[in-house]
């Protein structure tokens, strides 16, 4: 199969909206779009923390942010358009909304982290936001009351609500919208913290659940989810395997730093051997983690405008992209 075409599936003879491209195939994208990075570049892009590889970067990443500047821009005309038909004299400007999806320890936020700072680069998009899902957690108290303490990260233990009513707020070109702020470190809610969103350019929304379908309501009506709000969507992909090994090293890793603060929940676990830890991670991983991947989060793969999928070193193996 030559890989620029799209994917053909039997299944009910529907075929898959997706175009399939290996690496090699994305990755040659890069060749019609020139762009190059400097490692000081990618040193500043991804901060500290994560070491990420400069090829990885420019030929995976970079390509993304490009199609994505396109993709803006094109928004941006299909909005002149409605706005011309409905004669208005003074268009509100409309956040491109991007949201980023995948399990925890996937990699989601290195990804939008990235997205971030290459969409900055480009020239219609020098404003883009990141804001992420987990200040709408409900607080620990409001959570402990419900029974959800082990939910953490379930679409019943975030405010759906709020969360909606802000990125429609955003989208709909409100001058200035907060959104709150949580904590891993206290591991809730930090009470008053807020992060501002001023008009941005783009807005990209990561979290476990962004891409969830619209739930039926009481009254037996669907609403409206985010991810009707969004313009595009990337969803970070690869063996759940794969994924709850690096779950654990994350854990592992956190020992030394974060888990050894003063402050921290888990300050306990930095006093845990290796085999202690593991067990530890292991344990939260199939208690909570993994149940929400296979019933909440892996469910709303096919919604994605794009799949990611990486190998066991982080490096991506393919990319879908949906064409239909
Ligand atoms: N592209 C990448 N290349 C190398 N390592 C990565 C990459 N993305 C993530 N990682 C590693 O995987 C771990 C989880 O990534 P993170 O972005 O924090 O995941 P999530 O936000 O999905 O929980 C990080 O500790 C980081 O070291
Ligand atoms: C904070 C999270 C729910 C992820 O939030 P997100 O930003 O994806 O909405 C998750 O990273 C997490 O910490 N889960 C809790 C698992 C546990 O209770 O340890």
């Amino acid at each position: 199969m030559r890989h620029n075409e799209p994917v053909s599936s039997t299944e009910g003879h529907v075929s898959t909206p997706y175009v399939e491209l290996d690496r090699a195939a994305w990755a040659r994208l890069r060749d019609r779009h020139p762009l190059s990075l400097t490692d000081k570049d990618v040193q500043r892009i991804t901060g500290a923390g994560v070491s990420l590889d400069l090829r990885e970067v420019e030929e995976v990443y970079l390509p993304l942010s490009r199609l994505l500047s396109f993709y803006v821009d094109a928004t941006s005309g299909l909005h002149k358009v409605t706005s011309d038909f409905l004669m208005e004299r003074t268009p509100p400007a409309t956040p491109f909304v991007i949201g980023v999806a995948g399990s925890v320890a996937v990699g989601k936020s290195t990804t939008a982290r990235l997205l971030r700072d290459l969409l900055r680069r480009w020239p219609s998009t020098p404003k883009v936001e990141l804001v992420t899902t987990d200040g709408f957690l409900y607080p620990n108290a409001v959570l402990e009351e419900r029974g959800l303490m082990h939910r953490k990260g379930f679409p019943e233990s975030y405010d759906r609500r709020a969360l909606l009513r802000f990125v429609a707020e955003v989208k709909a070109g409100a001058a200035r919208v907060e959104a709150p702020v949580y904590s891993h470190l206290v591991y809730d809610i930090v009470p008053g913290q807020t992060i501002a969103v001023e008009r941005p350019d783009v807005l990209i929304i990561e979290g476990l659940n962004v891409l969830q379908a619209p739930q039926p309501r009481r009254d037996g009506r669907v609403g409206l989810a985010v991810s009707d709000f969004f313009d595009f969507s990337v969803y970070v992909d690869a063996r759940v395997d794969h994924i709850k090994r690096w779950y654990v090293e994350r854990f592992l890793a956190l020992r030394e730093t974060a888990f050894a603060d003063p402050q921290s929940y888990f300050r306990r676990y930095a006093e845990l051997s290796d085999e202690e830890a593991r067990t530890t991670a292991l344990r939260i991983w199939d208690e909570i983690n993994g149940p929400n991947l296979a019933d909440n989060v892996l469910t709303t793969r096919g919604r994605a405008s794009l799949v990611l999928t990486k190998g066991e070193d982080h490096s991506v193996r393919r990319v879908l992209l949906r064409k239909l």
